[in-house]
């Protein structure tokens, strides 16, 4: 299906230590983290809050079990704080990833995003009013280019919870954004969570599309969440995503599409569970064995 080498396959250490909930796997080890994702049979990775800072220790520890860093999470506030105090700690966050040798930077718009808020996921997103757009626009645009000073480029993740979570925002950013300096990130699960259909984005955004999360949902779980007003961290804690072959996204023609038009980049499997109820290698194993069996990789 995939040419050989168009696609890399990682996976996220948020199934074994979750950076919004460092309750979540506190007892986990780095060492632990990275040695059962390769030995599931990944070759990269993102960052987590338990990986080492000092970037000769942490190329020394990914070296040793064959891993390279995909890309890390970025949060932005250019919709509700100086652009200055993001682009601050943007140019920390670059030089980092460069060091590391990723080529992409995941950023998310946080400026009164409801991710970490206890308030009903469904009913409490924010919506950009035309002046948060606008700012939001500039923004991305200017990190585009901090990016392309070191021939990096910022990836947008859609989110739930965010300003920028339906199909409708998504098409509203890519329209007011550069197309040379913004791209997207294409997350599954927070497309299909959202009610969207994720081949839709898939079709009309691939060129865009510079790096993607591997993540599914659980039907009955979402609609719990949904019906019970639950917030977006409860709702992870109680099982909404899992990852891909566990849950109720059918991945088939998700990678068929990559494939076909040729995507060259990251695929990383990205489900935050509860690492006491789902253990992670065993996850990071069924995930592995059906993205061997739907995407022939
Ligand atoms: O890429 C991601 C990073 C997480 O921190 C986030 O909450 C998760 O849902 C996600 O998609
Ligand atoms: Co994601």
């Amino acid at each position: 299906m995939f040419k050989d080498h168009t696609v890399k396959l990682g996976i996220c250490p948020i199934g074994w230590t979750n950076d919004d909930m460092p309750e979540l796997g506190s007892g986990n080890t780095f060492e632990q983290c990275v040695s059962e994702m390769a030995l599931a049979g990944f070759e990269g990775t993102e960052v987590g809050n338990k990986y080492p800072k000092d970037t000769q220790k942490l190329k020394k520890a990914l070296e040793l079990r064959q891993l390279q860093i995909a890309s890390a999470w970025f949060s932005s506030f250019l919709t509700t704080r100086p652009f200055k105090e993001t682009k601050e700690a943007f140019i920390e966050h670059r030089d980092f990833l460069y060091e590391m040798g990723s080529k992409v930077i995941v950023v998310s718009e946080q400026g009164r995003s409801i991710q970490k808020e206890d308030v009903p996921l469904f009913e409490a997103k924010p919506h950009f009013s035309e002046g948060e757009w606008e700012l939001l626009a500039e923004g991305l645009n200017l990190l585009g280019e901090l990016a392309r000073e070191k021939g990096m480029d910022i990836v947008f993740h859609h989110h739930m919870g965010t300003g920028v979570q339906t199909k409708e925002e998504i098409d509203k950013l890519m329209d007011i954004t550069d197309e040379d300096k913004v791209s997207l990130l294409f997350d599954t699960g927070h497309l299909y969570l959202s009610g969207e259909d994720p081949m839709e984005v898939l079709n009309l955004h691939f060129p865009r599309i510079k790096h993607v999360h591997l993540k599914d949902v659980r039907d009955d779980v979402a609609a719990q969440v949904r019906q019970k007003k639950t917030a977006f961290l409860d709702g992870v804690k109680e099982g909404m995503f899992t990852v891909p072959g566990n849950g109720n996204i059918d991945f088939g023609p998700i990678f068929e599409t990559l494939a076909h038009k040729e995507y060259r980049g990251w695929m990383l499997v990205e489900a935050e569970q509860d690492p006491s109820i789902a253990n992670p290698l065993e996850q990071a194993i069924i995930a592995r064995n059906y993205i061997r069996e739907k995407a022939e990789i």
